[in-house]
């Protein structure tokens, strides 16, 4: 699950554990718990860090448990899928600056997650960025092109995150404009997403203004989130599920 803490005026969320932080509801209600906390306690000089324990920031969305769904109507993956874009549309709307301290992988959703902050700081010495679906085998949903559309200068490098499925680390992510910059250990990512947040927060904006202005800028992802993108018809085969599947 996660974890809430305060460092002066920064917030830090973590998702705890050793394990994947594959993204199921139980675990993006708790982080969507963490963010409300936030909110609730925010004033003109407060940011958000999130960041993970373990070597994975999220492995992505917990697919053995949606495929592990009982109702045909694939309720599980809809269930997943809403939980994400709301988590989504509630960090753009947040009252605050919001960093991704990754010190970890980022798979899929889990990269998603990353790149739906507005700074994405990151260890160089190990953690893949990782745009998964074509080496699983799954359409990626249109609202997950239109965040790296939205966060990714270059429409070759969208090729290479998309079209190639490119395992980046770090250093290629500073080189591609995906990360903010690199650091050389879990530990001094956070340091540094720390003393960013710290310089941010000293600019005393006022964070329904910068949420306002986040949103704007986001307006594109923001009007893909909201359309409601369901799941296809049940009983389709496998081979076609990736099909059935690619609206979430
Ligand atoms: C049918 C109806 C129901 C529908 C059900 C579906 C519902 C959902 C629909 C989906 C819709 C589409 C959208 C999909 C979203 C998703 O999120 S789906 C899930 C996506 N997740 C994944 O695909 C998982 C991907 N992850 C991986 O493949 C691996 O975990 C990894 C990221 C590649 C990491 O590998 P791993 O072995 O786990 O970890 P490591 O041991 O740390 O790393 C592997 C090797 O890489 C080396 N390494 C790590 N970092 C670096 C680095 N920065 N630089 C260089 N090398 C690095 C590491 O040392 C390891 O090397 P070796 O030791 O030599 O192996």
């Amino acid at each position: 699950m996660c974890t809430l803490e305060r460092r002066g005026d920064v917030f830090i969320l973590t998702i705890t554990g050793g394990d994947e932080h594959r993204l199921n509801p139980e675990l993006i209600d708790s982080i969507r718990v963490a963010l409300a906390r936030a909110k609730s306690e925010s004033t003109r000089s407060t940011a958000l860090i999130t960041t993970a324990q373990g070597k994975f920031f999220s492995n992505g969305y917990d697919l053995s448990w949606a495929l592990s769904d009982p109702d045909p109507a694939r309720l599980r993956s809809k269930t997943m899928s809403k939980k994400l874009r709301l988590l989504v549309e509630e960090l753009i709307s947040l009252p605050m600056p919001t960093i991704a301290a990754v010190t970890g992988h980022a798979s899929a959703a889990g990269f998603i997650l990353a790149l739906s902050h507005d700074y994405l700081l990151m260890r160089k010495d190990r953690g893949y960025l990782y745009m998964s679906e074509l080496d699983i085998n799954y359409d990626i949903p249109r609202w997950f092109v239109q965040v790296v559309k939205n966060k990714i200068g270059s429409p070759k490098i969208w090729r290479s995150v998309v079209l190639t499925a490119a395992k980046i680390t770090a250093a290629v992510g500073v080189d591609w404009g995906i990360v903010d910059s690199a650091h050389g250990s879990a530990e001094e990512t956070v340091d540094a997403a720390v003393k960013l947040g710290m310089d941010l927060v000293r600019r005393k904006w006022d964070g329904k203004v910068y949420a306002a202005n986040r949103r704007a800028v986001l307006a594109d992802v923001l009007a893909v989130l909201g359309s409601d993108e369901t799941v296809g018809d049940s009983g389709e085969d496998d081979a076609s599920q990736s099909k059935v599947v690619s609206r979430l």
